[in-house]
């Protein structure tokens, strides 16, 4: 069966007719401020039970071992964002220099806001958007004008504001059950990757995405993965589905782990002292009885975290 999702997300691109996105004020790209470039004083730091370098002024990077990934930990969220915005258009002009795409992955949740300086000066013009292809880590099986959608969180924080071409934006079809959207966004992935605008990794014959931006939930739940829960060991299919999310909405659907770990890029964005204990879980090596899904993360390419302060506050 043909994967509708395409097509669909070129309507997508008309959603303001809805009156929450109608409601909402139009902001010209000069009010994104970009803060100028960290000084560049290195401290280093003997009190955390990790090896710590401070690189920049309100950045430090905390070693671990390689598997997981390198840790940035910034004084607060505000300087996490600006980090976040050169990282991600660094990434994605290298890209475009060597493809003729992009693939970059959203989550929803609290990352979505972090991305706001992504969209001002001066990646709003140096940033080639016309190579984008946008996806979702996982979508809440809701109409796209919910509130619960991550399609509407990520049109209105950024889709708006930034000239990606409407096609090139993959949006689940909302009309279909939580399988048949599953089923239709895995067979929107594989058409992408036959006609090669999105590659697929040589070892595991997933597909494989340029950057997956992620969020963590409290409970160290990434995507719709959620701690105990049978889908985190989904291990075949690409896209599966859940009807018995622990947070709401219950139906929701989510890449499988092979999928995310087939990645080029991962960037874990975690802010906010709710977060810090599933960050000390991930991040050292203390055993726990439950593996939160967060732990599991192990892309082939790079894994970087983007932590504020208060979320690294255990570490
Ligand atoms: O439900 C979800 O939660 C996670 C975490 O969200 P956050 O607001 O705590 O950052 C998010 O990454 C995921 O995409 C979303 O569906």
């Amino acid at each position: 069966m043909a994967s509708t999702c395409r097509a669909l997300s070129a309507n997508l691109r008309t959603l303001p007719n809805s009156s929450f996105i109608r409601s909402l004020p139009y902001i010209p790209s000069r009010f994104f401020a970009v803060k100028p470039a960290f000084s560049s004083l290195k401290l280093n730091s003997n009190s955390s039970r990790f090896s710590c370098r401070r690189t920049k002024a309100s950045m430090a990077e905390i070693v671990t071992p390689k598997s997981k990934g390198k840790v940035k930990v910034f004084d607060t969220e505000e300087d996490l964002a600006v980090s976040l915005a050169e990282y991600t258009a660094d990434l994605a002009n290298k890209v475009s220099q060597e493809r003729s795409s992009f693939t970059v992955v959203f989550s929803g949740g609290s990352l979505v806001k972090s991305l706001r300086k992504l969209v001002g000066q001066p990646y709003i013009d140096s940033v080639d958007w016309s190579k984008w292809h946008v996806f979702w880590v996982d979508e809440r099986v809701v109409p796209k004008d919910h509130p619960d959608s991550n399609y509407l969180l990520a049109y209105t924080e950024f889709l708006s504001k930034v000239p990606i071409p409407t096609g090139h934006v993959y949006a689940i079809n909302d009309a279909l059950s939580a399988e048949g959207a599953a089923d239709d966004y895995e067979t929107c992935l594989k058409h992408l990757v036959q006609t090669k605008i999105l590659d697929q990794s040589h070892s595991t014959n997933f597909p494989k995405f340029d950057l997956m931006l992620m969020g963590m939930g409290p409970d160290g739940h990434i995507a719709s993965l959620f701690p105990g829960h049978p889908l985190v060991q989904e291990n075949e299919k690409w896209v599966s589905f859940i009807k018995d999310s622990p947070k709401p909405p219950p139906e929701r659907i989510s890449f499988t782990l092979p999928v995310i770990n087939s990645s080029a890029n991962v960037a874990l964005v975690v802010a906010g002292a709710g977060k810090a204990s599933a960050v000390h879980t991930a991040l050292s090596d203390v055993s726990n009885s439950e593996v939160l899904p967060v732990q599991l993360v192990e892309p082939e390419g790079e894994l970087t975290w983007f932590l504020d302060k208060e979320a690294a506050s255990k570490l």
